[in-house]
């Protein structure tokens, strides 16, 4: 839902179009509404649904609702459908000609789920073997965070995140894995309090190479 005439990042664009070319793109249609205009009109269909649940909306405390979703939405937990919002990349020449592989632990992960939307809470483990370039190591955590930050299947997110990587790295050797809990299977529905789903996504020697993606995996 980039707005029009937005100017994205170079980084950005080559991250949306290796997705789109992979068919791993989010389902979404274009828009030409800017962000303030999305965040009314949600507002208004928001106050409608908590009339159609008998809500009192002059209620003090339920009287700003429609609006607090809708910049929820707009600003926060769906911020990441906005290409405008891709997280500004560092990458660095790899001068040092680091070769073994870089992992970072346990990123904290929130994301929605798009069937419910409903919670998705969990973590991810990221790695790569550096080639030509490295990426500060924070832009791992805002890359996560830009793909949980839409709504989602934990596969589709495990796999972005994969494809954007390997786009700024230029390279095919990144791992993703991530283990979450989806409310949607815990507060509602099947009611499972205990279970966790696990996903990943391996590229280049991380798929071919027994010894590396038992490396990876390992915690
Ligand atoms: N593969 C996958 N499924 C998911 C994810 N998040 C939620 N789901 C599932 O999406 C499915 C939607 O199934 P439906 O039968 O259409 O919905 P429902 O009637 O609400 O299903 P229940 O959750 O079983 O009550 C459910 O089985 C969810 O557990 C995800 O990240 N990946
Ligand atoms: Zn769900």
């Amino acid at each position: 839902m980039t707005s029009k005439d937005a100017v994205l990042s170079e980084s950005a664009q080559l991250v949306q179009s290796a997705l789109l070319t992979r068919g791993l793109e989010t389902p979404m249609l274009p828009s030409e509404l800017s962000a303030d205009e999305r965040k009314d009109q949600i507002e208004q269909h928001m106050r409608a649904i908590l009339n159609l649940m008998s809500l009192d909306l002059t209620d003090d405390s339920l009287a700003d609702t429609p609006r607090r979703i809708a910049k929820m939405y707009v600003d926060e937990i769906f911020s990441g459908l906005d290409y405008q919002n891709f997280p500004k990349i560092t990458v660095i020449e790899n001068k040092m000609g680091f070769d073994e592989m870089i992992k970072v632990n346990d990123i904290s992960l929130t994301s929605t789920c798009e069937h419910h939307l409903v919670t998705i809470d969990g973590l991810a483990t990221v790695a790569y073997l550096p080639r030509k370039n490295i990426i500060g190591l924070s832009k791992i955590n805002r890359i996560v965070q830009f793909f949980a930050q839409r709504p989602q299947v934990q596969e589709r997110l495990t796999q972005q995140v994969l494809v954007a990587l390997q786009t700024l790295l230029e390279t095919k050797d990144v791992a993703v894995k991530m283990d979450a809990v989806h409310y949607c299977v815990k507060s509602r529905g099947v009611m499972d309090s205990t279970s966790s789903t696990t996903t990943t996504a391996l590229g280049g020697i991380f798929k071919s190479n027994p010894a590396t993606r038992a490396e990876f995996l390992s915690n």
